[in-house]
């Protein structure tokens, strides 16, 4: 026994961004160190993804964790206690045995997430440094985990963040030619702030979204993309060389039976034509990020998109990737994608995230970490880019506090670098 043995494994039921309650694990170490970590949780799931285990039939509208907050506190407490909170691998591989499925049906992928997330949590907190630090020392080889991300942020939100009001799901900036992180999330504000100018101006700002953006009332996806080029402008930036535009297409959301149903009509193209519309808006606005374009089995045309774009946009693999190493390794050999969006939950255990970072490394990808459209307080996706040596992280805008939490949190990782601190910048764009 050691001070990093586990000796306690308390889960809980706590609420998320949606008012849905979620799961929050307590990991405690026999040295007085612990850590604590909650699960999050998306609205556009990819179909590949680590499963939420959810209950209560009706009440809570049946999105209960009773069952995975049990799963915590009897077998994931009883097969943990005892084990080596430093051996992250090894505690991770302890859930993936003991859940024994592919998708995480039996703990819960929640159970398992904020788990593994709390151990980790607690192993940098009895070897008495922050996460990011932590995680940096035993996966960085050597080198400072001192480089702060490109953050990608919200603006507007549409999909299944706000009920369908416009199609494509999150139109996002993404301020690459700040000179530190502080100045990217000035840069972000600013134009956040045009935005909501602009909206009322047009009389088309309608509230809030799930993750922070503007609920917008344009009238199709065009309008929105054109409004959050203006918006960069009116804020004095140049979408060239400072702040560029990144769109969340989210496609599998809107396909039905082989077509893209799009417009509060309903108008539908078949693959070609939702291809050259695309292509069209890739040509027309400064785009330099585009994720799940297509629907999320359709690998070829992620491939002729990378093939036609891929030198000077990010084509980035979200339900078309899931944090699965088996679904890197196919978008690879069709060359389907050129950046991973790496979400923890995804996959349902931090030592698998990494490896699929680590996968989309070796191929010569990008990753950039994204927090979920449910949230809390949790800020632990922020420590996992820096201590992992991530470039690009995605979590959404100002007017929503879980949000706020996490890029407040990487301010003070900048301020507590002093003038180690670096920022990604134009690094993740250079292709
Ligand atoms: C963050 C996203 O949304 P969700 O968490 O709903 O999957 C996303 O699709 O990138
Ligand atoms: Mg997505």
């Amino acid at each position: 026994m050691s001070d990093m043995t586990i000796r306690q494994v308390l889960g809980r039921s706590v609420w998320d961004s949606r008012g849905r309650p979620t799961v929050e694990v307590e990991v405690h170490l026999e040295g007085g160190g612990s850590g604590r970590a909650i699960a999050p949780s998306g609205a556009s799931t990819g179909s590949g993804e680590a499963l939420d285990r959810r209950d209560g039939g009706s009440r809570l509208g049946g999105y209960g964790v009773d069952a995975a907050v049990a799963a915590v506190n009897t077998q994931i407490r009883a097969a943990l206690i005892g084990r080596d909170a430093g051996d992250q691998e090894g505690v991770d591989q302890c859930l993936v045995t003991l859940d024994g499925t592919g998708n995480r049906q039996v703990l819960g992928g929640n159970a398992m997430i904020a788990t593994s997330m709390a151990v980790a949590h607690a192993a940098a907190a009895g070897s008495g440094q922050p996460l990011w630090r932590y995680l940096g020392e035993r996966t960085l080889a050597g080198e400072e985990p001192c480089t702060l991300p490109v953050p990608e942020v919200q603006i507007f939100g549409g999909g299944a963040h706000a009920e369908g009001c416009i199609d494509l799901q999150d139109f996002m900036v993404v301020p690459f030619g700040a000179g530190s992180f502080r100045e990217a999330m000035e840069w972000t504000a600013e134009v956040y702030r045009a935005a909501g100018s602009l909206m009322d101006r047009r009389g088309r700002r309608c509230g809030v979204a799930d993750e922070g953006g503007y609920w917008p009332a344009f009238d199709s996806n065009e309008e929105a993309i054109a409004a959050l080029a203006t918006a960069v402008e009116d804020a004095g930036f140049s979408t060239e060389k400072e702040v560029g535009l990144s769109l969340d297409i989210a496609a599998t959301q809107f396909y039905r039976e082989g077509r893209y149903c799009l417009g509060k009509d309903r108008r539908t193209l078949d693959v070609g034509q939702w291809y050259e519309q695309l292509a069209r808006w890739l040509s027309e606005f400064p785009i330099c990020m585009i994720e799940d374009p297509f629907h999320e089995s359709d690998l070829a045309n992620h491939a002729a998109l990378t093939e036609a774009f891929g030198d000077r946009v990010q084509i980035v693999g979200d339900d078309l990737c899931v944090t699965h190493t088996d679904n890197i390794l196919a978008c690879q050999r069709q060359r389907a994608c050129n950046t991973l969006l790496c979400k923890p939950n995804q996959v349902g255990t931090l030592s698998e995230a990494l490896a699929a970072h680590q996968m989309a490394k070796e191929f010569g990808w990008n990753t950039v970490v994204s927090a979920r459209s449910g949230e809390t307080e949790d800020v632990t996706i922020v420590h996992l880019a820096l201590g992992w040596g991530i470039q690009q992280l995605k979590v959404g805008s100002f007017a929503r506090s879980e949000r706020m939490a996490k890029w407040n949190e990487a301010l003070r990782i900048e301020e507590a670098l002093g003038n180690k601190a670096r920022y990604a910048g134009r690094a993740p764009f250079a292709r």
